[in-house]
């Protein structure tokens, strides 16, 4: 089954209104390749989400960057699935390295949040990756397995789930992951798709690279046959977020 190239762009806590407009603005008015290329999604701070989402035209989607583990009521300073669904988001990203290593979030409580936000319906896209020290005593695919475990074991329609591999050594330090290295753990995280859910899942679930990704580093690394997209921090608030979402073309042609 082919699997549409993903370009995602998170702006963690990042933004002015006038830095947002001017952001919407660029995006708005680049040439991108077509939807059965590149499915794009752009992540605003939630109190951005209904400017973006209205500004932004209908090539672009919009997701939130997190959203609370099950239905709102007394949780003073959270934003629920239903929320989002009502204002019209249609994605959210869960368990991003940020949340899970700064606010404490486990693999469990990731696992929960990503089905209690699919039961929604919304879409996810769920965040993995190893620490330096975790890749540095070789426990890389341990721990990925385990993030994804949590998750697969709460999930059962895929469908609307993509993976997002970001090796927290990668994120924000210009350091980014070789093209082999990010191929290596995508392989290894099918592979463990296809026996541990089915080959379905496996052939069919985008997988997609962050970390340092840029309009200089993203050809190499959208080439590689197991990454299907990126999730792009840093460089989704500059204009070169175009040049990432065009390296699509490259799949288009290989
Ligand atoms: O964390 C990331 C995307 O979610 C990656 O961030 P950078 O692209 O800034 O390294």
């Amino acid at each position: 089954m082919g699997r549409t190239f993903f370009v995602g762009g998170n702006w963690k806590c990042n933004g002015t209104i006038d830095e947002v407009k001017k952001i919407v603005s660029t995006l708005n008015s680049a040439e991108i390749p077509s939807k059965d290329v590149v499915e794009v999604v752009v992540s605003p701070p939630f109190v951005f989400l209904p400017l973006v989402k209205n500004e932004l035209k209908p090539d672009y989607h919009v997701a939130a960057q997190n959203c609370w583990v099950k239905k709102g009521g007394a949780f003073t300073g959270e934003v629920s699935a239903e929320m989002l669904v009502n204002l019209g988001i249609p994605w959210v990203i869960i368990g991003h390295s940020e949340r899970r290593l700064i606010l404490g979030e486990t693999n469990e409580f990731v696992g929960d949040k990503v089905a209690y936000a699919l039961s929604q319906g919304l879409k996810v896209i769920a965040c993995v990756g190893e620490t330096l020290e975790q890749r540095e005593s070789g426990s890389t695919m341990a721990v990925v397995a385990a993030q994804t475990k949590a998750i697969a074991d709460k999930v059962s329609d895929w469908k609307n789930v993509v993976i997002a591999y970001e090796p927290v050594w990668a994120i924000g330090t210009g350091k980014v992951a070789t093209p082999d290295q990010a191929q290596e753990v995508h392989f290894e995280l099918r592979k463990w798709l296809q026996s541990n859910v089915s080959a379905d899942v496996a052939a069919s679930t985008r997988i997609i690279y962050g970390g340092s990704v840029n309009g200089g580093n993203c050809k190499e690394l959208a080439a590689k046959p197991d990454v299907d997209g990126f999730l792009v921090g840093g460089a989704s608030l500059k204009p070169e977020f175009i040049d990432i979402i065009k390296s699509a073309e490259v799949k288009k042609s290989a």
